[in-house]
């Protein structure tokens, strides 16, 4: 049966497109030190083996210098060969090992920063899951954090291995001829110039780029969540449009980041081959006047390989570095964002309660979610709502859609705060007390609530992971739910859904009974699910809530009168407010809204 009245048109409750996600701010390499200090001794080990591969490489053109002259004096080269085979292939080894261990270490990266960044995302205010989308939260658990890797991977290696070479060739070929030296500072100097201008666009393209791929992972994720709804709507070529439009916003910013760092790749080879045609002519010049050897001046020439070499590496380096760089910034976005707890008081606990004050009492509460961008304020969605639910009774909420009645159930599980107003548990206001201790206090049994993705085990023990097989069957018999262990071989192991068990709504709101029941909470609050069962599925329900009423404190909403009119307390609420509280026969001679809404539904 239908809600007596309808309520105007309300935002959609998942929150899609809400606030456009990605805006964070961009993160600076500072952000990145705990992770990176998090494998220190692996890096001092790096760093180590840098120095020692650093050092492999630079002995090598000394020793050609050895080698030359030997070779103009006629003596004999004895050793030299095997010394410089040697060191390239101790400098080769050594790279190698240094790689891995930089590979391990960026794993380690995206371990770490997988492990914070769930924990935090599953302890955010409910409202930030209202505001944000699923998609696009999925897509930092997944796509950003593994372009974290990168800063290791192609940055490290070239920042700390890069910068030893470097810095070695530069005092090798000061030592040789400081005015060739001079000449290809200069045309390096010049590309550096150029790399760090452009290097600021490649950020800024990249966490677009990402961004992108977050909205592309949202809509792909309402399209598959929504999937049936869309079918049957006729809608699936716009939605392939809508993603599609999407996945072109991401490679349109791929491209982007293609375009700017295709400007600085070519800028190393450039220098190289500039400074190389210089030291040529000018060395060759210096070389005939007698200002340098021969064996200097190739010495020289192998220096500046060495030189440019990480350089051009780096500047590779670059686009990966701040594309990791902008994912770190929407990482720590959310890591940033404060727990849902993190203003809790704990100044009560669960042994301040009194056995003579009512299990849950209102006290002219009022409430409005938070307001949306481009909102000035929020619109009061309860106001002044004051009620008992005395214990072990069973009490309803009953009113047209959009009451508030959902709401008043989420804030007694402080999924948001009143605005206005105390909510007492057992004379204790909720608020000070601690969420677990609360919650584990409260059975919830959500609206058209999902059967978790599992085995129908996994669905049951959700609350309560240590009952055993025999309670799980006790609660499946309770709410009428015995013959669904028939249904596959499995039994208990069967998995829900898909290539498993599949479950009527009816039938998955009494799994979400069970569920709440097998963890024997005192308290239960029941949203009856919306979809309208048959006379069967109703009777069965109604069985399953008068099992699980026994010796319980339970508040119910009631879409359907039906399941209500024997509670021993009825609150009719009515757009935000209580107006009336009664049995069933006393609201139909007091209240004209409860008389109204009895009589659409056949009771009077
Ligand atoms: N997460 C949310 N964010 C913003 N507004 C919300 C949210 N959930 C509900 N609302 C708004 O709060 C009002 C009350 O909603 P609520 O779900 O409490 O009503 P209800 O009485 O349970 O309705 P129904 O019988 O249809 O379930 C509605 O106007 C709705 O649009």
């Amino acid at each position: 049966m239908s809600d007596a009245a309808e309520t105007p048109a309300r935002p959609a409750r998942r929150g899609f497109g809400r606030r456009s996600p990605g805006d964070g701010p961009r993160a600076s390499f500072r952000q990145l030190l705990p992770y990176l200090l998090e494998h220190r001794r692996v890096l001092v080990w790096v760093i180590v083996l840098s120095v020692l591969g650093a050092a492999a490489s630079l002995a090598q053109p000394l020793l050609v210098n050895q080698v030359i002259t030997r070779v103009q004096h006629a003596s004999p080269l004895g050793w030299l060969v095997f010394a410089l085979v040697g060191l390239v292939v101790v400098a080769g080894l050594l790279s190698g090992y240094q790689h891995y261990l930089l590979q391990r270490t960026g794993e380690g990266v995206v371990l770490s920063s997988r492990r914070r960044l769930v924990a935090r995302l599953l302890n955010l205010p409910i409202s930030e899951f209202d505001q944000r989308r699923t998609g696009d939260l999925v897509s930092r658990v997944g796509a950003d954090t593994t372009a974290l890797r990168a800063v290791l991977t192609q940055g490290l290696i070239d920042a700390i291995g890069g910068a030893l070479t470097f810095i070695g060739a530069l005092v090798g070929m000061l030592i040789i001829d400081p005015v060739l030296l001079g000449l290809t500072v200069l045309v390096i100097a010049v590309s550096v110039i150029v790399v760090v201008l452009l290097s600021g666009r490649i950020r800024e393209a990249s966490a677009q780029a990402q961004k992108k791929v977050g909205d592309l992972t949202a809509a792909v994720e309402r399209a598959i969540t929504s999937v049936r709804t869309i079918r049957a709507a006729g809608a699936t070529g716009r939605e392939i449009a809508a993603v599609d439009r999407d996945a072109e916003g991401a490679w349109r910013m791929g491209i982007q980041v293609a375009r700017i760092s295709a400007m600085v790749v070519p800028v190393a080879g450039i220098a190289l081959q500039v400074s190389f045609l210089v030291v040529l002519g000018i060395g060759g010049y210096r070389v005939a006047s007698g200002a340098i050897s021969v064996a200097s001046l190739v010495t020289f020439i192998i220096f500046l390989f060495m030189m440019v070499m990480p350089l051009g590496n780096a500047f590779g380096a670059i686009t990966s570095v701040n594309s990791a760089l902008g994912a770190l910034g929407r990482i720590e976005e959310i890591i940033a964002l404060p727990g849902e707890d993190a203003r809790d008081s704990h100044a009560a606990s669960v042994g301040d309660e009194r056995a003579d004050a009512p299990a849950i009492a209102f006290d002219g509460v009022s409430f409005g979610y938070p307001a949306l961008p481009g909102e000035s304020e929020s619109t009061p969605v309860l106001r002044g709502v004051s009620f008992s639910v005395p214990r072990g009774k069973r009490t309803a909420l009953v009113g047209p859609s959009g009451a508030g009645k959902s709401t008043s159930l989420a804030l007694i599980e402080r999924f948001y705060d009143p605005t206005d107003g105390v909510i007492r548990i057992g004379g204790v206001d909720i608020a000070a007390l601690p969420r677990d201790e609360l919650r584990a206090q409260l059975g919830y049994v959500e609206q058209d609530a999902p059967a978790l993705a599992g085995s129908l085990r996994d669905n049951l023990r959700l609350a309560a992971p240590s009952a055993s097989d025999d309670d799980c069957r006790r609660v499946l018999e309770a709410v009428n739910l015995g013959e669904v262990l028939a249904r596959s071989p499995l039994g208990l192991d069967a998995p829900v859904g898909e290539e498993g068990v599949m479950l009527s709504g009816g039938e998955r709101q009494r799994l979400a009974i069970a569920r709440a029941l097998l963890a024997a909470p005192p308290i239960l609050l029941l949203d009856e699910s919306t979809s309208s069962l048959d006379g069967r599925n109703e009777q069965l329900m109604r069985e399953a809530i008068d099992a699980v009423a026994e010796d319980r404190t339970m508040i119910v909403i009631a879409h359907r009168l039906s399941t209500v009119v024997d509670s021993d307390q009825i609150v009719v609420l009515d757009h935000g407010e209580v107006v009336g509280v009664g049995t069933h026969s006393e609201l139909v001679a007091s209240v004209p809204l409860y008389r109204e809404l009895a009589k659409h539904q056949l009771l009077v």
